[in-house]
């Protein structure tokens, strides 16, 4: 057997929110070590609430302090609308995190997809990925860009990101960045980062909550069948940390439940 997930259940949202604070902070220290910068990608769905509830509780401590001045926030995916549209990954994030950021603790650099092209969602696409490169590559010199944690929700189908299950998104080994056109989830034109950087994160985190995921985690974790969760367990192995309550794996049968 590979190396494993961590899968982690917590009774309540409260509680999983405080471990995945502490969680946060270590990738955040390792990532300024890395290169004086944090650089996060994050989903839309429920994870920015979430989020929120990690990331703006008090610190007790500096060390329990986050630097958003240190942030750079990138989107795992984002709907081809406009940033202040209800569907937009980016108008949610602002809602529930960004504007509720106190000013002592700084100011992340956001980098939302450029709305200047959304009928055309290659366009939006090609030019995120073009956003990766010059943020990425020049300074790492690497073939993909490597987030120094990527935050993800875990749809009830088990697609996560905008990679939805049997899509032929899921073979694309090559773009940093794709369109889809046909979601199952609307809206349908979203963009997506693809699987290879997904895997390549240095940590990855899935937040997945409620009875409505127990039967699609028991797959996940169970099974496998391919799907886009799935697919992130077997490339991520023991980078990738799930962030669960009781309800979401209640049933579910996985060797290797644990703390961090
Ligand atoms: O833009 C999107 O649609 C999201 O990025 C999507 O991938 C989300 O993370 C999952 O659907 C889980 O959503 P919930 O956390 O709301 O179940």
């Amino acid at each position: 057997m590979g190396r494993q997930p961590n899968l982690l259940a917590f009774p309540d949202v409260d509680t999983l929110a405080t471990t995945l604070r502490t969680y946060i902070l270590h990738a955040q220290t390792a990532g300024l070590h890395r290169h004086q910068v944090f650089k996060v990608a994050v989903s839309g769905g429920s994870l920015p609430k979430t989020l929120a509830k990690a990331l703006l509780a008090k610190p007790t401590s500096p060390e329990d302090t986050i630097k958003f001045d240190k942030w750079e926030i990138y989107f795992a995916d984002e709907r081809a609308v406009p940033l202040d549209h209800e569907d937009s990954n980016y108008c949610l994030l602002k809602a529930e995190l960004l504007d509720k950021i106190p000013a002592e603790l700084g100011k992340p650099v956001v980098f939302p997809i450029d709305t200047d092209c959304l009928d055309d969602v290659q366009e939006v696409a090609d030019r995120y990925e073009k956003l990766l490169v010059d943020k990425f590559a020049a300074r790492d010199s690497v073939k993909l860009p490597i987030f120094d944690l990527l935050l993800l929700g875990c749809g009830p189908d088990g697609h996560t990101c905008s990679l939805f299950p049997g899509h032929e998104l899921l073979r694309e080994a090559d773009a940093w960045v794709m369109p889809i056109e046909d979601s199952p989830k609307p809206p349908p034109k979203r963009i997506t980062l693809t699987l290879p950087v997904v895997t390549h994160g240095v940590k990855i985190a899935f937040v997945a909550t409620g009875g409505g995921k127990k039967e699609i985690m028991k797959e996940i974790f169970e099974e496998g069948n391919g799907l886009p969760c799935a697919l992130v367990n077997e490339g991520g192995q023991e980078r990738v940390t799930w962030f669960t309550d009781v309800s979401a794996v209640e049933g579910v049968s996985f060797p290797r439940r644990g703390s961090l």
